[in-house]
Order: C-alpha cells, then structure tokens, then sequence
C-alpha cells in the first residue's frame, strides 16, 4: 500500500508557535461503559504494560476490564463533579491560568487517553497554521510509561501528516527550582493551617521494579525531589518518607508502598501524617479517592490517626508561573 499524508493547509505568513499540555486521561463519564473504554485504551499501550499482546490481551479482555470496570466507575463516581472527572477539570483550569500567563502564544490541553485526544488537539492546531510545537507532558518525573507515551502520541498522528512542526518536548521538570518552590509553598500553606503532622509522606505513583532494572529514571528523580523538598522544609531523617501508591497487578512494583507505609507508621504509635503527592500535577482518582479516601482509611484502621492530604498543585498561581517560565525556557530562539 503506498503511503498517504494528510494535505498540508496553505496558510500566509510565517505560522506560529504553540504550546500542547498533555495529561494522562480519565473517562468521559463515571460509568462502566466509559471507564471500560478508558482503560481498554490506557491498558492497551505498549509503553504502560509491556507485555506480548498474546498473553496480555486474553487477561485484558477476559479479566481486568470486566471485574474492574465497575468497582472503578464507584471510585470515580465518589470523586467527580458537576464540571466532570477531577483530573479534566483541574488540567482545564490550569490550562487557562498558563493561556493567560503566556498570552502571545495559543496555549492547548490534550489527553494521552479519552477526550481532548492528542489528535484532534494537533489537527485544530495545524488548521490555526501552527508550525512550531512545544510538548509539556504534565509529569514532573519522567517515565517511560507516561512522558515517553506523550512523545509517541504526537508522533503518530504527524506521521500522517505532509509537513510536520518544528517540535520540542519537555521530558521531565523534577529538579525545575520553580517547580519545587511550588510545592515547598504548597506544604508550607498546609502547615501554616493545620500545624505540622508528626510525618510527611511524599507518596509518587508505583511503577513495576522491571522498569527501573530496565534504565527507567522515575525512582531516582522520585528521590531526588523528595529529598530535595525535605531539606528545603527543614526535615530531619525520620520525620519524611517516600513511598510509592497507586500499585496494578501482580507483579513487584516499587517499594515502600503507601499503604503498608502507613500501617506500619500507624503501628508505630504515629498519629499524624501529611501526605503530599508530588507527581500528580493536579487531583486526580490516585490522589482524592485513594490517598485522601481509601489510605485515610487503613491508617485509621490501623491504629493511626489522622492523614491529612495535601491537595495537588492544580492551577495555583505559583504552579502556574513555574510552569509558564519553564515552558518560556524551552521556547527560547524561536520566533513567536
Ligand atoms: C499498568 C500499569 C500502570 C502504570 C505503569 C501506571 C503508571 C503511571 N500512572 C500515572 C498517573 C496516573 N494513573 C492513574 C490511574 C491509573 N493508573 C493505572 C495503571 C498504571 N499506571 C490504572 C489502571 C489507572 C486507572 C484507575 C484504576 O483502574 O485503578 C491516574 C488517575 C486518572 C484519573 O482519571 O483520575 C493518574 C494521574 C503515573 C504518573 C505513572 C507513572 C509514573
Ligand atoms: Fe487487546
Ligand atoms: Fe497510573
């Protein structure tokens, strides 16, 4: 079969320069039909679950999607609100903050799974006559399994097309100094209104440990970033941990886990932890239902007190500078 591109629309002038958010994705809905659809396409990427399709699609099809499907749609039902899935509308807002903080430049949100699609976000945008495109996945550490699935998004739909965009790509901003000013400011306000706890958490979501052996960065920038926050917050060892949620499947994923973190600390006679989830740029079913929701809960039942989470950055001022300066930094020497 030969080869077709999509035509390229003729436009005037010189084009133009755009910057493409692009979180993760949730489902249209908190129904099990929309969320079998959002996982089956979630689960379905190589870079996700890399297993061979012969063993992984029967368990897919025959299994996860229908047992879990519908427990999962309760969980999303919990959290959702009138303006949708928390993740959407929270990328939404922080979409419009960076617009208006970056207002010479169009300023697009995508989703690598469900709606807005990474397509149609690119196709609106080349019919505006964009020629220069700048990628800021939504993930502050970089993993294969997330940044990396961004960049394979994008390129797929410009194979198509006749003439491509000039193109960068944000591959992780974990040690970015705004960034982390964001984050110290954000647990510094919750101490400043609730008092400290007894602990601080940092809990990132879980990988399997086969992709660390295989040379994925996402644990050692974990590191370095909890690190980090804690020096600049003035902790001492043992009054800060890293710990890892949000864990699929069977196999081995990266340890501590959260939830058997807490129980231990709960058992330990602590009674107070803060709980901060610096990978999740805005809130999301990993952060409000399972941190603030389910891991409350095990502590408590464990003999602990009260876990207090600390909300994610979503589209407060400081996230907002820091990001549109980042995204200023990785436009530079481009005409716009
Ligand atoms: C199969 C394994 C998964 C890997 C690897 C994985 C990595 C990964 N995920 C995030 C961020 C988010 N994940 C979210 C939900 C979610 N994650 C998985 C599985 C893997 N994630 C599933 C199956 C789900 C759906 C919920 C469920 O079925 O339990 C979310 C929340 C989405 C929402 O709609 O609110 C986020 C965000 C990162 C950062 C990451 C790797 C570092
Ligand atoms: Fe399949
Ligand atoms: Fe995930």
């Amino acid at each position: 079969m030969s080869p077709t591109f999509r035509d390229a629309p003729v436009h005037a002038g010189p084009g133009h320069t755009a910057v493409l958010l692009v979180n993760l994705g949730t489902p249209d809905e908190a129904t099990p039909a929309a969320v079998r659809r959002y996982l089956g396409e979630f689960l379905h990427d190589h870079r996700v679950v890399e297993l061979s399709r012969w063993l992984w699609c029967p368990i897919l099809h025959g299994v996860i999607l229908p047992l879990r499907s519908g427990k999962v749609a309760r969980n999303y039902a919990s959290i959702w609100t009138p303006e949708g899935s928390p993740l959407l509308a929270y990328s939404k807002k922080l979409a419009a903050a960076m617009q208006h903080a970056l207002p010479d430049l169009p300023v697009r949100l995508a989703m690598r799974y469900g709606n807005p699609s990474v397509p149609s976000v690119l196709r609106a945008l080349e019919a505006e006559g964009m020629t220069r495109l700048l990628v800021l996945p939504l993930y502050p550490q970089y993993s294969a399994s997330t940044s990396a699935s961004v960049l394979d998004a994008v390129a797929q739909e410009i194979a198509t097309w006749r003439r491509v965009p000039d193109l960068r790509f944000v591959a992780d901003y974990h040690d970015d100094a705004g960034w982390l000013d964001a984050v110290e400011a954000r647990i510094r306000a919750h101490w400043d209104l609730h008092g400290r706890g007894d602990r601080l958490l940092f809990s990132f979501h879980g990988l399997p440990q086969r992709f660390e052996r295989a040379g994925d960065p996402y644990p050692r920038q974990c590191e370095a970033g909890a690190r980090a926050l804690a020096a600049r917050l003035g902790l001492a060892d043992g009054e800060w941990l890293l710990t890892y949620q949000s864990r699929f499947g069977r196999e081995k994923w990266l340890e501590p886990a959260t939830d058997k973190t807490l129980e231990q600390l709960a058992r330990e006679g602590v009674k107070t932890v803060d709980v901060v989830c610096p990978g999740f740029a805005v809130d999301c079913l990993e952060t409000l239902e399972e941190i603030a929701v389910q891991n409350a809960e095990i502590f408590r039942h464990a003999g602990g007190g009260e876990l207090r989470y600390i909300g994610a950055l979503n589209h407060e001022p400081g996230h907002v500078a820091a990001l549109a300066a980042l995204a200023r930094r990785h436009l530079q020497g481009w005409p716009h």
